[in-house]
């Protein structure tokens, strides 16, 4: 009898036991997802306003500044060091010093390749359009990304999400069917319609990028942590600046640096402050969106870069003097209307499930399968 008792008290604290570590887990996640959801909406806002500012005062070469998207990808080399020294005085045995596996390294080095390329389509946006406007076209990244969400990773869909993703499209043909009135000075239609295809296609690209992402998060053999992640990150940015150094070898844009720097508007040293400023902002943005993903889910990760373009809008007008016409007015507010619907939803359907009893989810759709 009292053996049984003591079996029965040992089973409960194991199990109370798992409950803590299944709790402080979710809890981890939490402050995880939100930190890396500051992460992307800093460098989604920062990012194309530091690049615009490198191309309105007289830099003009387009690989180097897709370069700047990934190049600062060694800063990742910090948290990594102080995950590992954690992990080593936490763990034994000790944990390898670099864990990614030959697969993982592979598919994060194709999906590099593919982002070293989508960094030179979208610099070539942005060189030629208003920050206010690419921003808008960029809402359409949200489309993309929602598509490939559910053809890759059969992402389910309520009627929130939908109607957030319909409205951010149609914000973006809004101002896609208006003409080029604020084309900036001296730029020529042609130009100014390769800039607007160019920034599309980034948007379908990484709209591709990001569930592709998910997906070799799910297939992963490897158990994926967010010191993984990080892992996954510096590969990615490795191949994503290798792509585009050769560009800029090519393109001979290594000599003409120091030129293009003492010609600067702003002076030498600023260009120098812009061009790090810029990589470190861009820095932010990849590692926000692969950790919101897997946090959550590629949607959010989308919808996160879609609600802080307004955000990029606002600031575009007010530190660039661009012009805000009636054409960008609807737009935002539709973009507004639209990460309403997607917030709404999720609160909503919270409600639900907590009201049928099953508290579990704690984060926007999908966990992460790893979890
Ligand atoms: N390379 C890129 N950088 C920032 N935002 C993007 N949106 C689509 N492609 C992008």
């Amino acid at each position: 009898m009292m053996m049984g008792k003591k079996l029965l008290d040992l089973s409960n604290m194991e199990e109370e036991e798992k409950k803590k570590k299944k709790k402080k887990k979710r809890s981890m996640k939490k402050i995880l997802l939100l930190l890396n959801s500051v992460l992307l909406a800093m460098g989604t806002s920062g990012g194309p306003l530091v690049m615009r500012l490198y191309f309105i005062h007289g830099g003009n070469r387009i690989w180097l500044s897709s370069f700047l998207e990934t190049a600062a990808f060694p800063l990742i080399l910090i948290p990594l060091t102080f995950s590992h020294l954690h992990r080593t005085s936490h763990h034994s045995p000790k944990p390898k010093l670099v864990s990614i596996k030959l697969p993982l390294f592979l598919a994060s080095a194709v999906i590099g390749i593919l982002t070293g390329l989508d960094d030179y389509l979208y610099a070539c946006g942005i060189a030629r359009l208003p920050v206010s406007t690419s921003s808008l076209i960029q809402a359409s990244h949200l489309a993309f990304t929602a598509v490939f969400a559910f053809l890759l990773v059969k992402h389910r869909f309520t009627a929130y999400s939908v109607n957030a993703v319909v409205l951010l499209t149609v914000a973006a043909v809004v101002l896609a069917l208006r003409s080029g009135g604020d084309r900036p000075s001296g730029e020529s239609t042609r130009q100014y319609v390769i800039g607007f295809v160019m920034i599309l296609a980034a948007a379908a690209l990484y709209g591709f990028v990001l569930p592709l992402m998910e997906l070799v998060y799910k297939r992963s053999k490897q158990r994926v942590t967010y010191s993984l992640v990080m892992e996954i990150q510096f590969v990615m940015c490795f191949f994503a600046t290798l792509f585009c150094t050769i560009g800029m070898l090519i393109n001979n844009d290594f000599k003409v640096i120091w030129r293009e720097a003492k010609d600067y508007k702003l002076g030498e040293t600023k260009y120098y402050v812009v061009v790090v400023g810029s990589a470190i902002m861009w820095q932010f943005f990849f590692l926000g969106a692969i950790g919101v993903i897997f946090c959550s889910s590629s949607l959010f990760s989308g919808i996160i870069i879609a609600a802080f373009l307004p955000v990029t809008e606002v600031l575009g007008v007010i530190v660039y003097k661009e012009n805000f016409e009636a054409e960008k007015g609807v737009a935002l507010l539709l973009s507004l209307w639209g990460f309403v619907s997607y917030f709404y939803g999720e609160i909503k359907q919270e409600r639900e499930k907590n009201k049928k009893g099953c508290p579990e989810r704690e984060l926007p759709q999908s966990l992460p399968p790893n979890s």
